[in-house]
């Protein structure tokens, strides 16, 4: 089997991704953030107090002929930002793209936290990070990917993330079309969970790379790009007026700032982020300071290769053993 999907940025700035999804019988459909750096997959629900919801489509189990309780379960999740959500657990008919699992795990929420409840076009998240970290209790769940595994064509999905534009999400096929030649292939770490892995070293503008092994996640669910301190200042030291705003919580510039590419190495390639992509947003509608896409992650305890890095490639997230991650051009 195989499927494809549409992944939606959804605003101007995209700070998220979302993929229609179906659950039930009759399909329900619903927009869903596909998230490589957590492994829960829940949403906004019949179950959701009303107050917590602005706009986001529900999944009802009741109206579905399939759904069925998964008894005395519940999950909780905390997210790096802080934002979380809790609830029970059904089980349901699943598809994305045309790739349907039969009794997903479909984890309603009974309280979300206020971020996501303003975020009005995400009714939740799907986790693609390694089934280990899934929250549900008694007993944990498997996530969409690994249900799927032994009925795909290929043990992998591959993420096409684009700049201000809709791109795909693809699983158990990669689609020569969607890239210009070699993928480039680095080991993964599963545990605790998420796709972690090295980058071969950096370089800011035309300046020299550095090579240096950088650990950190591949995560679809995060917006901006967050690397060590002094590789962040490097990077904006090339930018006039450019600060570290504690009251902003980041590094911020004049917008009208030439910023320089920042590349990154993995193993022998070589990925350049557009400047554009790192004049991530205005700080407020009207204002002339702009926020980075590269920030530190001094506060984090972890790298996170957020969107900002993964729309500069084609991502293959391999699911063979061992486990590896693939970067292409395109
Ligand atoms: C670890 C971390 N620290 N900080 C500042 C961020 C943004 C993270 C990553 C994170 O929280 N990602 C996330 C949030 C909600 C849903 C899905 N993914």
């Amino acid at each position: 089997d195989t499927g494809s999907a549409a992944a939606i940025p959804i605003n101007e700035v995209d700070i998220a991704y979302v993929t229609p999804v179906t659950v039930g019988t009759p399909p329900q459909t619903l927009m869903l953030d596909l998230d490589t750096g957590s492994s829960d997959l829940w949403v906004f629900s019949s179950l959701t107090p009303s107050s917590q919801i602005r706009g986001q489509e529900i999944y009802t189990p009741t109206k579905s002929s399939t759904s069925q309780l998964l008894n005395g379960h519940t999950w909780s999740i905390r997210y790096g930002d802080g934002s979380s959500s809790r609830g029970t657990v059904f089980t349901d008919n699943f598809t994305i793209g045309g790739l349907e699992v039969k009794s997903q795990a479909v984890q309603t929420a009974q309280e979300v936290s206020s971020s996501f409840t303003q975020e009005q076009s995400l009714d939740g998240l799907v986790g693609l990070g390694f089934s280990t970290l899934n929250t549900v209790r008694p007993s944990s769940q498997l996530t969409f990917f690994d249900n799927a595994r032994p009925n795909l064509d290929e043990e992998v999905f591959t993420a096409d993330l684009k700049y201000h534009a809709t791109g795909t999400y693809d699983f158990g096929f990669i689609d020569s079309k969607k890239h210009n030649g070699t993928i480039t292939y680095t080991p993964v770490q599963p545990s605790p969970g998420y796709w972690t892995h090295s980058l071969s070293g950096y370089s800011v503008g035309s300046g020299a790379f550095q090579s240096s092994q950088i650990s950190g996640i591949s995560d679809t669910g995060t917006t901006l790009l967050y690397l060590p301190t002094a590789i962040v200042t490097a990077y904006y030291r090339q930018v006039q007026g450019a600060q570290n705003s504690q009251y902003y919580g980041g590094y911020v510039f004049p917008c009208a700032s030439t910023l320089p590419t920042f590349t990154f190495g993995i193993e022998g390639a070589r990925f350049t982020i557009p400047a554009s992509y790192i004049n991530y947003t205005r700080i407020s509608p009207t204002s002339t300071t702009c926020y980075g896409g590269l920030q530190s992650s001094s506060g984090l305890g972890i790298n996170i290769f957020g969107d900002v890095a993964l729309k500069a490639a084609f991502v293959v997230f391999s699911g063979t053993n061992p486990p590896r991650i693939g970067f292409a051009p395109k």
